[in-house]
């Protein structure tokens, strides 16, 4: 069954497997996790897809996007006049996902006082609507994402751990995208496809080969949503190149540095030996020249950007020597030579 979630990955291929075994019944409350844009939405939309309650409704709730007082009356509903303006009853998601899913997205931004209702809902499968005192049950599929670390929020009593163990009946996780980089030319063949039909004008209908390797190197800190809209540029603009340059340049900007950062120290250093020696003979200056100079900047420059370009892939040898285009043994012994250290 298509359930739109692509990818070759072995960690892709083990949420498929989840979402088989658990669809059927469709009753243990999910938690999905991971960074954005790693397809936490598509996800749950897969495990409805795949699920007999896709006969009903599947009722997306942003709990980060709507403020506290808001969402307690989105979620439950409104009986007529509970409230000044409260001037018809109004239901909420609860009853309207009946029968189907309820997907709380960005459900570690709930506040502590709503998760205490949220809690009351799941323990005993009734509410009610604000104003109301009468029970409603409740029989919907709650599937819940977040890319916050939830453990985390608990120790820090930002988030109830009761609750936590409530939504995290079946707990997936889904890896980024800079993990898994073999999913890649899928998505880029699939989406490539998706935007031939909405867009037939683009400048280019297909990526060549240079490109889509350059892709799966880059380490996509906004994961497949990144992914996407950097295909899209592509294929509409036709500037593969120009989108690659600039892919290569964020790379480096993203952990702040720039060659000149790396290079200021040794500048400095520079300019003082060369008033040192500006009174000296060519013959006392020693080891002075602009060829030890290139060789020490370069040093310097190489061992700054191979340790940010290691901190990124978080030590992950191979990965950084696929995005610095070097052998892994190359890298091995410029970590060596330049006296990298791995930061504890
Ligand atoms: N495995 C996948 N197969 C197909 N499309 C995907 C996949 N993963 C992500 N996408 C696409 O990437 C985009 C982002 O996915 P999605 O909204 O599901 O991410 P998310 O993890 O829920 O993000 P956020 O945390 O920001 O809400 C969407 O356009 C989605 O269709």
């Amino acid at each position: 069954m298509d359930t739109g979630l692509v990818g070759v990955s072995s960690d892709i291929q083990k949420i498929r497997d989840i979402i088989h075994l658990i669809s059927s019944d469709a009753s243990l409350n999910v938690l999905i996790t991971g960074e954005t844009g790693v397809g936490k939405e598509v996800v749950a939309r897969a495990l409805y897809e795949s699920s007999p309650r896709k006969q009903s409704e599947f009722v997306k709730v942003n709990c980060a996007a709507i403020p506290d007082a808001l969402l307690e009356s989105e979620l439950f509903g409104v009986e007529q006049g509970a409230y000044t303006g409260a001037n018809k009853q109004r239901k909420g998601k609860f009853e309207l996902a009946d029968g189907g899913v309820l997907f709380l997205d960005e459900i570690g931004d709930m506040s502590f006082h709503l998760q205490a209702k949220l809690l009351h809902v799941l323990q005993s499968g009734e509410y009610n609507r604000l104003g109301s005192e009468s029970n409603m049950r409740s029989n919907t599929w709650v599937i819940s994402a977040t890319n916050h670390n939830l453990k985390q929020k608990i120790l820090a009593k930002e988030f109830r751990e009761d609750l936590y163990y409530r939504l995290n009946m079946v707990r997936i996780n889904i890896s980024p995208l800079r993990e898994r980089p073999e999913d890649i030319p899928e998505l880029i063949t699939h989406y490539t496809e998706v935007y031939n039909t909405k867009y037939p004008n683009s400048k280019t209908n297909h990526l060549t080969s240079e490109t889509v390797e350059s892709l799966c190197r880059y380490p996509w800190p906004g994961n497949v949503r990144q992914l996407i809209s950097v295909l899209q540029r592509i294929l509409i603009l036709g500037c593969d190149e120009e989108a690659i340059d600039d892919l290569r340049r964020e790379t480096i900007g993203q952990q702040g540095l720039t060659v000149s950062d790396a290079a200021t120290p040794i500048y400095g250093q520079i300019m003082d030996e060369i008033r040192d020696i500006v009174n000296k003979t060519p013959d006392s200056i020693g080891s002075f020249s602009l060829k030890t100079i290139k060789k020490t900047t370069s040093n310097i420059v190489e061992k700054e950007v191979i340790s940010q370009i290691l901190g990124m892939t978080n030590w992950n040898r191979t990965h950084a020597s696929k995005i610095l285009k070097i052998s892994y043994k190359t890298l091995l012994t410029k970590i060596d030579q330049l006296e990298i250290t791995r930061p504890n």
